[in-house]
């Protein structure tokens, strides 16, 4: 696998090696300095397992849930400016951009710390969208981190992670970027340090909307809950995983390959599914065998994410 700060080389093509980045000191000013194109690990996640215990008078679900953080993701890269506008750099295809979650994020922490700089953004996207690995949760968590940083902004982790959740639910857990269980809609997060394991994670192309599955009368929304430190992966579930696979027989049916080789479940609410080894090179055995229909990325399982160990080198 690549180091997550080294852009793909078709990446490294689109964007110029040497960028001119504002960067700004502790007293607010700024100067303009050559710089290397600095990227930004944005990292995927795993819900290992998700229990619904319930549902809040907003709509919104109680949840139980170990969020695994996975060393392989997106990257961003930020140049600011002084001009005070926020801008993609590079859009992604079939989402405007004021609904991409990176521009949103931005936007939250310049209105919100009345920063006079602005930024263009460039986005190295591989992993797929609406996956359930929470792509775009962490792209937003990237970009409140990095401009909070780049911009000297000065905000702290709890109010990162504060201002994140108003993108979704998935955001805070990013911000911290730790492996934790979380409570609450996914925000009231425990650190919780796990053994290392390979994830092959497979992707059945289908694509599978949160709201829908969130929605869904079927969804089972009445799991008692557990204690923290009784866990254990074989007594947990993924509460949303025979929904989506009665929905789409296309992750029942990948579910039922990757469970010939190794423990296997759905992550959020699909369509990615996992298989959990102990080795990288098993993962990647099973990553060869796999149909072409289906595509995947192995990923080492990291109890600090790629995001977090950047901020605090
Ligand atoms: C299910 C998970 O993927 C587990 O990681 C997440 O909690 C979803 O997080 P997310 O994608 O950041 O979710 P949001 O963008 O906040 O919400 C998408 C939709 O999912 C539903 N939603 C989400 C989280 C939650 N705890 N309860 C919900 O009911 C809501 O209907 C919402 O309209
Ligand atoms: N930067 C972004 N990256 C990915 N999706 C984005 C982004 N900004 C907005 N979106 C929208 O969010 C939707 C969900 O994408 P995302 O990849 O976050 O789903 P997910 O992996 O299911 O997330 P989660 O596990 O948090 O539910 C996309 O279909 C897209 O319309």
């Amino acid at each position: 696998m690549k180091d997550s700060s080294t852009p793909d080389s078709s990446i490294t093509r689109s964007v110029k090696g040497k960028a001119t980045t504002e960067n700004v000191n502790a007293n607010g000013a700024s100067q303009v300095s050559e710089q290397k194109q600095q990227w930004w690990p944005s990292p995927a996640k795993l819900n290992i397992f998700l229990h619904i215990l319930g549902r809040f008078d907003n709509g919104y679900h109680q949840l139980q849930s170990l969020f695994q953080m996975l060393d392989y993701g997106d990257e961003l890269a930020f140049d600011v400016t002084n001009d005070g506008k926020i801008t993609m750099a590079t859009p992604l295809e079939g989402v405007p951009d004021e609904e991409n979650l990176i521009i949103r994020a931005a936007k939250l922490l310049a209105n919100k710390t009345k920063t006079p700089f602005g930024v263009s953004i460039s986005l190295n996207k591989r992993l797929p969208m609406g996956g359930g690995i929470g792509g775009g949760s962490s792209n937003a968590a990237t970009a409140l981190v990095a401009l909070n940083q780049l911009w000297s902004t000065g905000l702290n982790e709890d109010e990162l992670a504060q201002l994140g959740l108003a993108l979704g639910a998935d955001v805070p857990i990013f911000v911290r970027g730790k492996t934790a269980f979380a409570g609450g809609v996914g925000e009231d997060i425990m650190p919780a340090p796990q053994d290392e394991k390979w994830y092959l994670v497979a992707n059945p192309n289908v694509h599978v909307s949160t709201g829908a599955v969130f929605t869904h009368p079927d969804l089972p929304r009445n799991t008692p809950p557990i204690q923290w430190k009784d866990y254990k992966f074989e007594e947990t579930r993924n509460d949303c995983q025979q929904l989506v696979a009665n929905c789409h027989p296309e992750v029942a049916n990948l579910l039922q390959w990757l469970l010939h080789y190794a423990p296997s479940r759905m992550t959020g609410t699909g369509a990615c599914v996992f298989a959990t080894f102990s080795d990288k090179t098993s993962a990647e055995q099973v990553m060869a065998k796999m149909p072409n229909a289906w595509q995947g990325f192995v990923a080492k399982g990291v109890n600090s994410s790629p995001l977090l160990n950047k901020i605090e080198q």
